[in-house]
């Protein structure tokens, strides 16, 4: 019996919902207001420049106004949390995010708190993941809701579906457990301290994948005919971007898996823009 695997190709789902988004767009400059994001990058770390390209890439694609702002590794904490209080009253910016990480003489935590809930397209701020996890979102981390917009595109319905994620980040782990919890997935957040990893793994409808090791989930740690969604951006041994799960070992055994790259990194761009959009049409409605 063959049973076919279906692909979460997030890219094409990113591009389909790429119409609606850009109709927005036109609707708000038709009211004389251009959405506005800036991205704040310190160093050269090379993966995240690719991803900064890559957001540039669609936000002006859409019309979106995009501003970058880079520092040089040896910025001071002070430079840039002055560059922030500026972008927290720049009435041109709807939203903008500092990429992380941050160079280790930079207090995280501090510039966090910083930023302007109302312009925190990232929801990472204390008050947007208090909010979070009260169920009264203002800003949705884009990974996450990127992810649930996926599901949502391909009608998976989370209610009651036992749903496992490994790793706690803030950035991916943490708010992918609360959306999902806000829709009635039963949630399990694994780490690296977990005793008996893939005993857990093996119970799950829905596996989240956000640890950061290429390759390191084999078809041992999948329930058959789960789905798989895989955040991992990593390298193989060949220099090559891969996932967190080995997705040729793994794919014949799901009933849906995300490809990398194409999948959850297309739809985290996706939901960052969506949110810069949703900000600027606040603009109008209060
Ligand atoms: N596609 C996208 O849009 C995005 C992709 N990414 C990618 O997702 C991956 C994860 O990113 P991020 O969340 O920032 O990473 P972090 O390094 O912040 O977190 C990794 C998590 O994985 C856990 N972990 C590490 N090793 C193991 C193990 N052997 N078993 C179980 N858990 C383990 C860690 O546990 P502990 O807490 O105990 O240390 C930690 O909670 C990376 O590849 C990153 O590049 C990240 C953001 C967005
Ligand atoms: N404050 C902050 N917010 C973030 O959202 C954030 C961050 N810091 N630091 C780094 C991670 C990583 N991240 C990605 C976004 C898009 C792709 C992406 O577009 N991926 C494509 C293409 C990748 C490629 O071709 O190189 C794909 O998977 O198909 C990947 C990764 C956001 N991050
Ligand atoms: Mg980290």
């Amino acid at each position: 019996m063959v049973i076919s695997v279906k692909l979460l190709e997030g890219k094409k789902v990113a591009q389909a919902l790429d119409e609606t988004m850009a109709k927005r767009v036109e609707s708000l400059k038709e009211k004389g207001i251009t959405p506005g994001l800036a991205v704040v990058l310190v160093g050269d770390n090379s993966a995240s420049a690719v991803y900064v390209r890559n957001k540039q890439r669609r936000a002006e694609k859409l019309g979106i106004n995009f501003q970058l702002i880079r520092f040089e590794e040896s910025v001071t904490e002070q430079e840039l949390l002055a560059k922030i209080d500026e972008l927290n009253n720049d009435s041109a910016i709807d939203g903008f995010l500092v990429q992380l990480p941050l160079p280790d003489h930079i207090d995280e935590d501090k510039v966090n708190e910083a930023i302007s809930p109302n312009k925190d397209v990232d929801g990472f701020t204390p008050i947007s993941v208090g909010n979070l996890w009260i169920g009264t979102p203002m800003t949705k981390p884009a990974t996450a809701s990127g992810i649930l917009m996926m599901l949502d595109h391909y009608n998976v319905d989370l209610d009651g579906k036992n749903v496992v994620i490994i790793g706690r980040s803030n950035i991916v782990g943490k708010p992918t457990a609360a959306l999902m919890l806000e829709r009635n997935a039963t949630v399990t957040i694994t780490h690296s301290h977990t005793k008996n990893l893939k005993e857990i793994t093996s119970k799950a409808d829905v596996l989240v994948v956000a640890i950061g090791r290429a390759k390191f989930i084999t078809q041992d740690y999948v329930k058959d005919q789960a789905i798989v969604i895989d955040v991992g951006m990593d390298r193989d041994e060949n220099g090559k971007l891969c996932g967190d799960v080995d997705f040729d070992d793994v794919k014949d055994k799901t009933s849906m898996i995300t490809p990398v790259p194409g999948g959850v990194g297309p739809m985290t761009i996706t939901a960052l823009v969506d949110q810069v959009i949703e900000l600027a049409e606040g603009r109008i409605n209060g």
